[in-house]
């Protein structure tokens, strides 16, 4: 464990000061423990001889000092001992997320990351120190115990010697089983975290469905299990737990019997079996505190297996020499074929086509042929398995990653937005940006009217995730983002459901606008027929393949798979305008 922690750490020093010192204490209490065997030797006899104790006496009281002073000298080297591993391994954690691709973030994954960045990368930090110190004190003290025993009688030393593997392997044993029920907790303490932001989510839903109950007896099940594994690992332990304690016991029995075996015999004096007690109870007690220590030191184990399994992930491959300057705007994918990770049929197979410098494309096919996978492998979200993607002729495997994350604006469906005022979220596509550049984006995006509208205007927080603004309001947002950083590619995401006719009308607009740059090239997966008519050019696809490409009036004119879905968008439209027309009359 000890070596996984160290590579996980890449610069050890504090830890290591701090284990340093440690030892020495834990060495120091040990001859302090043996300075008593002089003393007692000294001043139990029928007459007290003071003169052979007070070099001892001085030596120990010197001792005692120094273990003072080191003891004040640990305590602060402890505490930024332990926050300086936790934000190494933070550091470390975020440094190495943001060379991942970004398909990488599902909810599972992201749920992982933010447990090993917050509660796992903190336990690691306390628990190297408030158990690592322990740890070496629970080692060091009984062997440095053994070597000065050795000094009163051999034997008794012997002994000590036979107790300390003999705990050890017993110690081992409950070990394997509170690491085993660490993990079973933390599994059922994931699960219950899992069904409780479901419960949250699906609240809506199943209050709609008059259901509220069925997610809380989902929760109920978790809850029980979460008990279920905990008493169970309560269970499991206990039996390793006694035996260990037997052990202790069973060892203290032993030496006992052996000291006053030799104090019969005469081989030993009252001053050294007295002494030889004390040793005794202060070799045992430590070890006796491993017991309680082994748990947490497995708990820290596991923690550190999932902070490695994370910095473990591959990041994307980057070029030896990567391209640094877009030479263009054209978006082309030849023979592309890409299989998510885990999943077995491809979400494309050899979809090929070109999008012309400052054209605008719109992809359409029905739900789950490809669409987004398009974008993603733009984005490089992904590499894909076989084929390649060009923008400007280069391979974006070629480009260098800050580059392509530059040149590329990406409106989402659902667009999120920090907790933060619209000013700064609208400011992270360019945070130097003047506030003329600010509010011209804006306007382009028809974002004005909403900051107009908003109680603080700019300054105003949107809420966690942008909650305090409409799908429609956050969807400007991104698109004003996609302005201000003079994004040379844009791909969009249409909102498939209905938007209020105001935020429709307003989208449609910023898009189209976005869309009339012929410096800009755009892709956007398209719902609405006026999105559709307005493109230069129309790529269906049917079941990860290129199922049409051409003109929207030339597609429609053939009556295939585009036709039948313009029409399927044009009727839902026309229905949607009907209901809207009736609801404002009635
Ligand atoms: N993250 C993912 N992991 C595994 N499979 C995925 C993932 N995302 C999409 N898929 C699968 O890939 C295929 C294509 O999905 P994609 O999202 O590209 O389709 P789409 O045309 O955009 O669908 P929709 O219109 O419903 O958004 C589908 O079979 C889908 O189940």
């Amino acid at each position: 464990m000890i070596r996984h922690l160290h590579r996980l750490v890449p610069q050890p020093g504090l830890l290591l000061r701090l284990g340093a010192l440690t030892a020495v204490q834990a060495v120091l209490q040990g001859l302090l423990l043996g300075s008593l065997i002089p003393i007692l030797r000294a001043l139990l006899r029928p007459e007290p001889d003071f003169g052979a104790a007070a070099p001892w006496l001085v030596a120990a009281a010197a001792g005692l000092v120094v273990y003072g002073v080191l003891t004040v000298i640990a305590t602060p080297v402890g505490f930024a001992a332990s926050s300086d591993l936790a934000g190494q391994l933070r550091r470390r954690l975020i440094d190495h997320s943001a060379s991942l691709p970004l398909g990488w973030f599902t909810p599972e994954h992201k749920a992982r990351l933010a447990r090993a960045t917050t509660a796992d990368a903190a336990n690691i930090g306390n628990l190297a120190v408030s158990i690592g110190g322990p740890a070496i004190t629970a080692t060091l003290t009984p062997l440095t115990i053994i070597g000065v025993t050795v000094a009163v009688d051999w034997r008794v030393a012997l002994l000590f010697a036979v107790i300390m593997p003999v705990a050890l392997l017993a110690l081992r044993r409950a070990g394997r089983i509170a690491s085993i029920a660490d993990v079973e907790l933390e599994q059922a303490a994931a699960d219950i975290a899992g069904r409780a932001i479901e419960l949250g989510q699906a609240q809506p839903v199943l209050r709609a469905a008059g259901q509220s109950s069925t997610g809380t007896a989902r929760m109920r099940e978790a809850l029980d299990e979460h008990r279920t594994v905990y008493r169970r690992g309560l269970r499991r332990s206990m039996a390793p737990d006694l035996t260990y304690t037997g052990v202790i016991m069973a060892g203290f029995v032993a030496i006992l019997v052996v000291s006053a075996l030799l104090l019969l015999d005469g081989t030993l004096g009252v001053a050294e079996v007295v002494a030889l007690l004390v040793l005794a109870v202060r070799f045992l007690e430590p070890l006796g505190n491993l017991v309680e220590l082994i748990g947490a030191l497995h708990a820290m184990d596991n923690a550190v297996g999932r902070v490695r399994a994370l910095l473990a992930t591959p990041p994307l491959p980057e070029a030896d020499r990567p391209v640094t300057e877009l030479p263009g705007t054209s978006v082309e994918l030849s023979g592309v074929t890409f299989t998510y990770p885990g999943g077995s049929t491809p979400a494309l197979a050899g979809v090929s086509f070109t999008c012309a410098p400052g054209s605008t494309t719109a992809i359409v096919g029905p739900s789950g042929s490809g669409k987004t996978t398009v974008t993603r492998l733009i984005a490089r979200f992904f590499d894909p398995q076989e084929g390649s993607i060009r923008i400007g002729g280069v391979d974006v495997r070629e480009l260098d990653q800050r580059t392509l994350l530059d040149s590329i604006a990406v409106v989402f469906q659902d667009v999120y937005l920090f907790d933060d005022t619209i000013e700064e979220n609208l400011r992270l596509a360019k945070p130097d940006a003047t506030d003329a550049e600010l509010a011209e984006a804006a306007r382009a995006a028809r974002l004005d009217e909403v900051v107009e509208r908003l109680p603080e205007g700019w300054h105003t927080r949107v809420g966690e995730g942008g909650s305090r603004l409409s799908g429609g309001e956050r969807q400007r947002v991104s698109i004003a983002r996609a302005f201000l950083k003079q994004a040379r590619i844009v791909l969009i995401d249409e909102a498939a459901s209905a938007l209020d006719p105001e935020n429709e009308r307003a989208v449609s607009q910023a898009i189209a606008r976005l869309a009339a740059d012929r410096g800009r090239t755009v892709l956007v997966i398209a719902h609405r027929p006026a999105t559709l008519d307005a493109a230069d050019h129309v790529l269906t696809l049917h079941n990860g393949h290129v199922a049409e490409a051409g003109t929207p009036a030339g597609l429609r004119a053939t009556g295939g798979l585009f036709a039948r879905l313009y029409d399927q968008y044009d009727h839902a439209r026309s229905w949607r305008l009907d209901r809207e027309s009736a609801t404002e009359v009635g």
